[in-house]
């Protein structure tokens, strides 16, 4: 994986609502052209972020976009589009827990949602609960900053969960096995649940369907899905 920070080239911020994507445009060697979508990972609370666009790009080999990606310099552009989606915390909402669910990369949007996540928890005293699956530790992408939101944040907990190589020393909170099962641990309830699902469509799928079987509703359950979009 690849964290990626990216600036205009005209100096302007780019504006966006946590949990959009945006769009990369390139070409194909023969000249083609195409795009792809990535999740805008920049937290608003983070002073040195200055409106730029960070991403975390999971490296696909003989993709064509992550291969470009991969092997953009320091100070290269980029055509790029956006911002796009609705993946986004919704104002109307008055649950009174979040479930956010991710795989890999998925996780970038929640990052990003951080701020307004503080500010929904201190304003409305819901709680927030982010499942996260990675194969093993190295693959945590941001691990240390949710951590430290949960240390930080009561009412924020985190749950890693680790699908192949358990971390050691564990520490509390782990889970081993697949974000699913983590997720039907934490008991989704319809009567206060909204839920959030991003990143492998097999995952997303799953989880979708765990939640509707525990009683909560299309509306309730927001999903993206992590397809290519040739
Ligand atoms: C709304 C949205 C947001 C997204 N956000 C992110 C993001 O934040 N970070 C991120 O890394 N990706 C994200 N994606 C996926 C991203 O847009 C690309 O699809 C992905 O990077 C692969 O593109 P590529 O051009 O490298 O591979 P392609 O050239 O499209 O695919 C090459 C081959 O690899 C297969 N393949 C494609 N993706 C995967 C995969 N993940 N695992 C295994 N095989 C694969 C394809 O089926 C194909 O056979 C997002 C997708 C959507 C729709």
């Amino acid at each position: 994986m690849r964290h990626l920070t990216f600036e205009r080239t005209d100096g302007e911020p780019v504006a966006f609502v946590p949990g959009q994507f945006i769009q990369f445009h390139f070409q194909y060697a023969d000249g083609t052209p195409t795009k792809r979508s990535y999740s805008i990972a920049t937290r608003s609370d983070d002073p040195s972020a200055g409106g730029r666009v960070e991403i975390a790009v999971s490296y696909v080999s003989g993709g064509a976009a992550t291969e470009r990606l991969a092997h953009l310099a320091v100070g290269e552009t980029i055509d790029a589009s956006g911002p796009y989606g609705r993946f986004c915390l919704q104002d109307g909402d008055h649950n009174g827990r979040y479930l956010l669910v991710a795989t890999g990369t998925g996780v970038t949007p929640y990052r990003a949602m951080l701020p307004s996540l503080a500010q929904a928890i201190g304003e409305r005293g819901c709680e927030v609960a982010l499942v996260y699956g990675a194969r093993n530790e190295a693959e945590l992408l941001y691990g240390e900053e949710f951590e430290a939101f949960a240390r930080d944040v009561p009412g924020f907990s985190f749950h890693p969960c680790f699908s192949r190589v358990p971390r050691t020393p564990p520490r509390p909170g782990d889970r081993n096995g697949r974000v699913q099962v983590a997720l039907a641990d934490l008991a989704p309830d319809p009567a206060r649940d909204i839920a959030y699902l991003c990143g492998n469509p097999d995952m997303v799928d799953e989880s979708f369907a765990l939640l509707q079987h525990a009683g909560l509703a299309v509306r309730q359950i927001r999903r993206e899905k992590y397809v290519s979009s040739r």
